[in-house]
């Protein structure tokens, strides 16, 4: 595998976990249910992007909090996939997170609240990033520890930005907000909400394409470089003072879909790193989520086949969707 990227490439991870995927014919609410296979991943969403990435040949350091009581499943993934490891440790442990996977692919995530963290142990996360600058690009993921403020993730994204580090940040509620609400010299370079996260974040009902994108186009105004919306099925539309764009995703497997949000999140890192167009940002990202799904676990299939799903990707100028509203 060839290492590649002009970029310095890090990754956060305030709050990791391990996805327990427990398998099912299909779950019933308040009805005892029998599982036909277990697994463990080293996961969270910061865990996720690093290992994309790395699996992709991206040079890539993971930083944020780990839990030191069940530290070993993820330095085993960190030491095969060489990540560098600069995460801080806490004497806890990382909380167990419960994906239930039935038949047909639906997927019910039951995420724990974690380890608690304190001030502290966020500036020891910020003094790991302290000398990341202009060159680097850095992913924040996730939710964070109870314990620290919903500023947490803007701090670090504000602190970087002003640095000259690029920021790509996917964290929703909150958190989300809080970056959000922060002076434009210290926004992210990029989000990846979901539309649901969108929303809820926003305060305002963007179930019509056209509010969708008006919020977008809000977001870019207000001075984030890059939003893209992830839309499940119908793929995720990518706004920029350059381009718009919608990439719809080739049919989908079956898999889980845990995951694909942060492959996707990996994708337009490795395509910021690599320097590519709009276009083939759109492209990269979309081809990532869909080789996720091919994978349990936070593993991309190989660089060829991420190739030929990038060529299956279709990406298209943001009006044709815009045009095409459901029952308009
Ligand atoms: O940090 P959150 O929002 O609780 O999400 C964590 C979950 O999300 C994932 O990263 C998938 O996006 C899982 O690996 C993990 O269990």
């Amino acid at each position: 595998m060839t290492r590649s990227g002009p970029c310095d490439v890090h990754t956060v991870a305030l709050n990791p976990a391990i996805d327990l995927t427990v398998g099912l014919s299909q779950l019933v609410p308040g009805e005892v249910a029998r599982a036909r296979s277990a697994r463990h991943d080293p996961g969270g969403k910061g865990v996720n992007v690093a290992s994309c990435l790395a699996d992709w040949g991206t040079a890539v350091t993971i930083h944020g909090l780990l839990g030191l009581e069940n530290a070993a499943r993820f330095e085993a993934l960190f030491a095969a996939k060489g990540i560098s490891d600069a995460m801080v440790r806490l004497p806890q442990a990382t909380r167990t997170n419960i994906k239930l996977l039935e038949e047909g692919g639906r997927t019910t995530d039951v995420n724990l609240p974690g380890f608690s963290a304190s001030a502290r142990d966020l500036a020891a996360v910020e003094a790991s990033l302290a000398p990341l600058g202009a060159g680097a690009l850095v992913a924040i993921s996730g939710s964070q520890p109870q314990g620290l403020e919903d500023e947490a993730s803007a701090r670090l994204t504000a602190a970087l930005t002003r640095r000259g580090a690029r920021v790509v940040l996917d964290v929703s509620g909150a958190p989300l907000r809080a970056a959000l609400a922060r002076a434009p010299d210290a926004l992210p370079f990029a989000i990846k909400p979901n539309r649901h996260e969108l929303e809820a974040c926003l305060r305002a009902d963007l179930s019509r394409r056209a509010d969708l994108v008006a919020a977008a186009r809000g977001l870019v105004a207000r001075g984030i470089g890059l939003v893209i919306v992830s839309l499940g099925t119908e793929g995720a539309i990518f706004l920029s003072a350059a381009a718009e764009l919608q990439a719809l995703p080739m049919a989908l497997s079956q898999g889980s879909t845990v995951g694909a949000g942060d492959a996707m999140v990996a994708g337009v890192v490795a395509a910021l790193a690599e320097g590519l167009g709009p276009e083939a940002l759109a492209a990269r990202a979309t081809a990532f989520a869909v080789g996720k799904l091919r994978n349990a676990g936070p593993h991309l299939p190989e660089q060829g086949e991420i190739r030929a799903l990038e060529r299956a990707v279709a990406v298209r100028p943001l009006a044709e969707w815009l045009a095409q509203e459901p029952g308009a």
